[in-house]
């Protein structure tokens, strides 16, 4: 039995965004320029308006501008590209995010697509998908980039360990896994398919859950002293009926195994949004020549 850590992203991602402050605050003296992030929010999703309030709060927080555009649910998808265009063009806007799912009427690789590669923060371009893939600069995803500032503060170096990354979207598992390999860590994305899914888990030294299925990894899938990183935000009924937010891991099965484990909430959600904004920073730095 050991005593399982905590990793607090939220702290972590409150330091980051301290630091990100006064990175800001130097970049503004220097070029005169106030780096801007604009959100896109396409419909009325209720968890997706929470993110897009906190994100726009803690952009302006950190000192940089925070432009929202709002459009309703059956914006056809012509305009929501005209939006994207224009936003291309502004050069006050070094960041843009379109906040995903889009709805089921809008091809979002379309849309993905038409963000300039040098402002699009969430990393999703398949420019950038491709230049983390082979090892140039790119602006990589958030989500995978707060796990493994996570993962190295634990950890120190991840040369050699066996990580295991459960899920293979294109925004978590994927491109995590490119993060982990850059790291020289030895790497298996699973997925549904995985034929014998805990005994795979097993092997890992660092496990991630990022497939979005409530409580799906058990505690007896984690191997003793692992690092366990839950990436996981899932809305279910508590026993009092009210919502409540669990991750992909059984975060209390795993107390006594998991050398150390991220909380859902208060791990990976807070470091996405801090990563954001230190790609919004970085790209406004390299659009300015000031990088
Ligand atoms: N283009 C795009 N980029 C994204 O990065 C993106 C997106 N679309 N669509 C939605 C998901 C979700 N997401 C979260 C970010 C932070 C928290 C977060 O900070 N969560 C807190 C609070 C959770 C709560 O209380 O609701 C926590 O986990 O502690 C959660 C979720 C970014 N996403």
């Amino acid at each position: 039995m050991v005593e399982t850590r905590l990793i607090d992203g939220k702290a972590f991602a409150e330091g980051m965004r301290a630091r990100l402050k006064e990175d800001v605050a130097a970049f503004v003296r220097e070029t005169g320029v106030t780096p801007g992030l604009a959100v896109v929010l396409v419909g009325e999703d209720p968890a997706s308006a929470v993110y897009v309030r906190n994100k726009g709060k803690q952009t302006v927080e950190a000192g940089m501008a925070s432009l929202e555009h709002k459009l309703p649910a059956d914006t056809p998808q012509d305009e929501v590209l005209a939006l994207v265009r224009a936003l291309n063009a502004d050069s006050s806007v070094h960041g843009i995010l379109v906040q995903l799912p889009l709805p089921a009427s809008i091809d979002a690789q379309a849309v993905l697509a038409t963000i300039d590669p040098a402002k699009d923060v969430d990393g999703f371009h398949v420019v950038n998908a491709g230049r983390l893939a082979v090892g140039l600069d790119a602006l990589v995803p958030c989500t995978p980039l707060g796990c493994v500032m996570l993962l190295k503060d634990v950890l120190g170096s991840l040369a050699g360990l066996e990580a295991v990354v459960v899920g293979r979207s294109n925004i978590v598992g994927k491109p995590l896994a490119q993060l982990l390999l850059r790291e020289d860590a030895t790497v298996t994305i699973a997925h549904s398919r995985t034929r014998d899914l805990p005994g795979v888990c097993r092997r890992a030294d660092i496990l991630i859950g990022a497939v979005g299925r409530p409580e799906m990894i058990r505690g007896d899938w984690i191997k003793p002293g692992a690092t366990v990183i839950d990436v996981g935000i899932n809305r279910v009924a508590g026993v009092d009926g009210k919502a409540r937010l669990v991750g992909d891991v059984a975060f209390d099965e795993a107390q006594g195994i998991a050398g150390a484990i991220t909380p859902v909430p208060g791990g990976v959600g807070p470091m996405t949004i801090a990563c954001l904004l230190a790609n919004t920073l970085t790209a406004a730095k390299r659009q300015v020549g000031a990088d």
